[in-house]
């Protein structure tokens, strides 16, 4: 079986092989789409397969919606070249049940896949039609925290940013840059209503979006190269809209142990790669059974009825709360927590780690007792309810590849959302006591012990792939296994921060707490093991 729309022609051969087939016009929809295209999606990685896309192919199977998406990819084009164009936009989606049960589903709602850049002419012109286009409602993003980035560790503008800034919407080189001059495009063709949503994991996901876009509309206007008027159009909801989102679905990159069940199923297109841009992509994505996606109800122009299959969408203050609850206290917290640690102490899997009495014992501590306390309850969905679910039904899953290194990736941008918003909130708080918060600052100590680069047998460990690697590596550079304190030199430019965190850890408090707990992992071998023991258990 090969994955690309002749061969899914023999329908039979499929089924046998136990896989969902889309129940839809193949041919229809994709005219339909490039005829009226109301939604395109920006960041053709894996969870964008692996929920969104199946989100809109059980629309199109229930004959609920006559358009599929189209993706684009304006960072990593050899996702398109050696993934997307290949297998004619198809994927496969392995669903990993936490009861062992395992689906197979091949995704067909993408119909079309476009590489963002002007140097590309035919797609540029294509996405400019796209853009001009009346029917688009929705432009969708999953593009990672550091997609939405303007400026570096040090506030200073990209070069890129700053190219763009200085020659406005023709020929733009930058992410948002390429964004914004295709928005830019609908402006001049009849100033028609469009929402941008974020779906990243990102506090206020939607505002990040809108000061990055609205940072090109304001530099555009005052360099004169675009009349005033776009400004106000990025700026007015009744035009451009920037709703909030929360997305959750645990989607872990392409993994072996599903690509062999894959190949003895009869599947020939399973191999991965990892581009140059350090995305690992398959023709499969593998990801958990649980998913939530809740949007703020905030578009200009209409949207897709993604409530067919089971999207909520809700206002700002809702989507705000769930946000909270699953970024900043009730997953992705515990999530980071086990990936530093995990990392360290040699994981590979997260379900394993979740066996292990400290880390298990750690994260428990950060989401009861730390992090419950400031989450404000959404209604929608009862927080006790979600982190009883994730730790004890989706992270231990056992079938579920996932991995600490991965979750590792970036964490330099994950902090100050991950952890930094319930310190503030301690901080805010009356009845809370910042300096009662002992896990979440054991958690920022490993992650300082984690830059080392040494795991805790003392041996050298591949740190994943984060843009502040270069800027931070040097401080704790000089330390090494078995060093003694103080470390309040090396330490101080990290942990004082903003950028980071958030806030700088040594106002609030907490910037000598964390430098004692990282003179205690750093100790010796084995002592980020005797550090946990010490204090989680
Ligand atoms: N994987 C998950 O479990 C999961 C779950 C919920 C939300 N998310 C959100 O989705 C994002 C992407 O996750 P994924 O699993 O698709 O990852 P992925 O690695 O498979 O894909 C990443 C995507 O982001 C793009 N990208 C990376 N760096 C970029 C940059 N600097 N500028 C613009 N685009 C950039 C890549 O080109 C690719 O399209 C996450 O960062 C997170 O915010 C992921
Ligand atoms: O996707 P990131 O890099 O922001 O974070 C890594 C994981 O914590 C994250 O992908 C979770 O799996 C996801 O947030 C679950 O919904």
């Amino acid at each position: 079986m090969k994955l690309n729309m002749k061969a899914l022609n023999d329908i039979d051969v499929w089924e046998k092989a136990g896989f969902k087939l889309p129940r839809f016009n193949l041919q229809q929809v994709k005219e339909n789409t490039k005829a009226n295209p109301n939604w395109i999606h920006f960041g053709a990685g894996n969870i964008f397969r692996a929920f969104i896309a199946n989100v809109q192919q059980s629309i199109l199977n229930e004959g609920k919606s006559d358009r599929g998406i189209i993706v684009a990819e304006g960072f990593d084009y050899e996702i398109i070249d050696e993934m997307y164009r290949p297998h004619d936009n198809l994927g496969a989606l392995v669903t990993l049940k936490a009861d062992g049960h395992i689906e197979k589903t091949v995704i067909a709602s993408i119909v079309e896949s476009l590489i963002v850049d002007p140097k590309n002419e035919e797609n540029w012109k294509r996405l400019k039609e796209i853009f001009i286009n009346p029917s688009l409602q929705m432009v969708s993003f999953t593009i990672t925290e550091k997609g939405y980035s303007l400026q570096d560790a040090k506030g200073e503008y990209l070069s890129d940013v700053v190219e763009d800034f200085n020659n406005g919407p023709q020929n733009p080189v930058s992410y948002i840059g390429k964004l914004a001059a295709l928005v830019y495009e609908r402006y001049i063709n009849g100033k028609n209503p469009l929402a941008l949503v974020s779906m990243d994991n990102c506090s206020h996901n939607g505002t990040k979006l809108y000061q990055a876009v609205s940072a090109f509309a304001e530099k555009w206007v005052e360099k004169e190269c675009v009349d005033e008027g776009f400004d106000v159009y990025i700026n007015d909801p009744k035009y451009v809209s920037f709703p909030w989102t929360m997305i959750d679905k645990i989607t872990p990159r392409p993994d072996p142990s599903v690509r062999e069940m894959l190949k003895k199923d009869g599947f020939e297109d399973v191999e991965d790669v990892i581009t140059s841009k350090n995305t690992y992509i398959a023709p499969f994505v593998n990801a958990e059974e649980s998913e939530y996606l809740i949007i703020e109800d905030l578009f200009p122009n209409g949207r897709p009825n993604l409530e067919e299959a089971g999207i909520i969408f809700t206002d700002r203050e809702t989507v705000d709360k769930v946000e909270k609850m699953k970024v900043c206290t009730c997953l992705n917290p515990l999530h980071t927590a086990l990936a530093i640690y995990g990392c360290l102490l040699g994981y590979t899997l997260i379900s394993k780690e979740m066996e292990d009495h400290e880390l298990k014992n750690l994260v428990e501590k950060i989401g009861y007792v730390e992090g419950l306390p400031v989450v404000v309850n959404p209604k929608i969905i009862d927080p006790k309810k979600f982190i009883d679910e994730v730790l004890k039904v989706r992270i231990p899953n056992p079938f579920m590849p996932d991995t600490p290194q991965r979750i590792a990736t970036d964490t330099s941008q994950k902090l100050g959302i991950r952890f930094g918003e319930t310190i503030k909130a301690y901080i805010s708080r009356e009845d809370l006591n910042i300096m009662d918060l002992k896990f979440i600052p054991l958690v920022l100590a490993g992650w300082c012990r984690y830059l080392i680069g040494i795991d805790d047998d003392g041996n050298k460990m591949k740190l994943s792939s984060d843009p502040l690697l270069e800027e931070l590596t040097p401080y704790v550079a000089s330390i090494s296994l078995g060093d003694k304190g103080p470390f309040h030199e090396q330490l101080k430019p990290i942990l004082s921060n903003v950028k980071i965190f958030g806030i700088d850890l040594y106002e609030v408090g907490l910037g000598e707490v964390i430098e004692n707990y990282f003179e205690e992992l750093i100790a010796s071998k084995g002592a980020v093991r005797a550090t946990l023991k010490k204090y989680v258990d």
